[in-house]
Parts: C-alpha cells; sequence; structure tokens
C-alpha cells in the first residue's frame, strides 16, 4: 500500500536481470509521486523506464529496495507491445475487461476510447500495431484504476489518433483524478499533458518534480561567454563569444544576459544530452 496523497512511491529500488553481476538496469531510485498527477517518464533507449513501469505493476520484483503502488486491482499497465489475446475479436477483449472487472468496468471510457474505429469482429491478430494500442488502451481505461501505467503508449499510432488519444486519456485522468505515468520519446506530446517529470538515465533518477517547478528552477541564457559560478550548469555551447547555456540558477542571475525559462523540451533535451554523471539531480 502507498501513503496517503502518494500514488507511486520507491526506496533505493535496484533491479539487475539475471543477477547483481550482470549490471543494474536502476539502482538507488527513489522518489514519491503524488496521487492524481499525470507523470511523464523520460528517458534515453535502455535507461530503465520499461523496468521500472514493470516493477510498478508488480510484474517484476525488485533485486533490492522498495516500489509501493496500489493493488494490481486498482492498477492498469500497457506494457510496450500491447500484449492482447490474439485469438479473441476486439468485441470478446472488451467482454472480457468487463467480465474481469465487475463492478468497476466503465464501459463508456472504454468505448470512447475505441470511437468506432474498429469492426468489433476483427481478431487481435489481425489488427494494425496502433489498432492494438486502441484496444490496449479502451481496457486500460475501461478498468477505472487508479494508476495508469503507460509504456510508450502512443509510440505506434498515427498523429491523428494519437492527438485524439492522448486528449482523450488527458480529460479522462482529469475527470477521474486518475494518476498516469507515461514513458515517451515523443518529447512535443508531453509539453502541456504532464503536470509531473521523472527523468531516468543510466538506471538512475535525474530530475523528479512537478514540471512547473522544474521549468521555474532552470534558465535558458544567452549571451557574452563569462563565469556561470555559483549556478549549476547543465549544458553550455559557446559559439565564437556568445554563449548558449541552460543552468539551474542558485538565486538571481546578474549578467549581461538575455534569459528565458526554457520550454519542457529544452530541459529534457538539455538534460538527456548530458551525461548520466554530469548533473546532479
Ligand atoms: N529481460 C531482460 N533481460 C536482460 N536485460 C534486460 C531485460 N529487460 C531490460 N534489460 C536491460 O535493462 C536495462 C533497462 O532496460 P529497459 O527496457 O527498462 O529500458 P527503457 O528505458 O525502457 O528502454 P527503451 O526506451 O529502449 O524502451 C537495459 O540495459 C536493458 O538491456
Amino acid at each position: 500500500m502507498t501513503r496517503d496523497g502518494i500514488a507511486l512511491e520507491a526506496d533505493l529500488l535496484g533491479k539487475t536481470y539475471g543477477g547483481r553481476s550482470r549490471g543494474w538496469a536502476l539502482r538507488g531510485c527513489g522518489f514519491a509521486l503524488p496521487a492524481g498527477r499525470v507523470c511523464a517518464l523520460v528517458g534515453p533507449n535502455g535507461a530503465g523506464k520499461s523496468t521500472l513501469l514493470a516493477l510498478a505493476a508488480g510484474l517484476l520484483r525488485p533485486t533490492e529496495g522498495t516500489i509501493q503502488a496500489p493493488p494490481r486491482e486498482h492498477l492498469a499497465y500497457v506494457a510496450q507491445d500491447k500484449p492482447l489475446h490474439p485469438r479473441l475479436s476486439v468485441a470478446d477483449t472488451l467482454r472480457m475487461g468487463r467480465e474481469l472487472n465487475p463492478g468497476r468496468w466503465d464501459e463508456t471510457a472504454a468505448q470512447r476510447v475505441m470511437a468506432d474505429e474498429l469492426d468489433p469482429h476483427t481478431l487481435v491478430r489481425d489488427l494494425s500495431g496502433g489498432q492494438r494500442t486502441r484496444v490496449a488502451l479502451a481496457l486500460a481505461l475501461g478498468k477505472r484504476a487508479e494508476l495508469l501505467l503507460l509504456d510508450e503508449p502512443m509510440a505506434d499510432l498515427d498523429p491523428l489518433a494519437r492527438h485524439q488519444l492522448m486528449g482523450l486519456l488527458m480529460a479522462d485522468a482529469a475527470e477521474h483524478g486518475t494518476t498516469v505515468v507515461l514513458s515517451s520519446h515523443i518529447l512535443t506530446e508531453l509539453e502541456g499533458a504532464c503536470d509531473h517529470l521523472l527523468l531516468l538515465h543510466g538506471g538512475k533518477i535525474r530530475l523528479d518534480g512537478a514540471v512547473d517547478d522544474l521549468l521555474a528552477a532552470h534558465t535558458l541564457l544567452r549571451g557574452p561567454v563569462a563565469d556561470l559560478a555559483p549556478h549549476t550548469v547543465v549544458e553550455s555551447r559557446t559559439t565564437g563569444r556568445q554563449l548558449t547555456a541552460l543552468i539551474r540558477h542558485e538565486g538571481p542571475i546578474e549578467g549581461p544576459w538575455d534569459t528565458q525559462e526554457p520550454s519542457l523540451e529544452d530541459l529534457l533535451l538539455a538534460h538527456l544530452r548530458t551525461t548520466p554523471e554530469g548533473v546532479p539531480a
């Protein structure tokens, strides 16, 4: 069980596949995600995002540390490969969702995701990747879970379907106060949709917090090359005598620079481009 007001909490969480000597997929991860947040889980390939989501879903066990999530019947998990029963039809898949979640199943939410896009008689094995995603999301939303764990849910959707389903997901989460953790490589799709951020790099958490707080703590700065102390430089580039830098500011910024708050994409790209050891989280 999780603490009051916290939907997902990890403490010194570590996971290794095939023994400690084989290296760590995650190590020393700690965070407490407030309930009702829509959290973007971001990081390069191999950072540990799928591992973290599978641990949260209870499909993997930690090698060390703990992760606390709502019980299985109160969470929904959509894995990256959207595993569904290939021999069931779309209609039977949704019927199974209804029967496995008696008293809780939200048919309206599931049908909203389906949006009459698919023939209910089609077998799952005959669906395209994007169509399977739609069915998997319908099952997840129909379950009316407290916590939705979505591993790259939009990756194989066309731009229109992505836009429609992302909007629907956000509206549904806001209406029901659902906590969502959503991994994605599509940074533009996260801007405006997510209010919390977890950035994983090299199996460790590099950024964790409310998006607004993280953006307000950073500054994008342009101007003459100079020492940026006491600020923490996340990333800097110099062209001739011109400096462009993303800093985590320590107090007011005094100097001849143009400053602005970064976009979420600026912030993420700067942190993703730095080496895992480069920036204190
Ligand atoms: N079943 C497995 N057996 C062995 N190693 C694994 C297994 N699954 C993941 N790993 C390793 O764990 C690390 C984290 O992988 P994970 O899939 O969690 O990363 P990810 O951030 O989801 O990556 P991607 O963005 O490519 O989906 C990687 O080094 C990966 O090779």
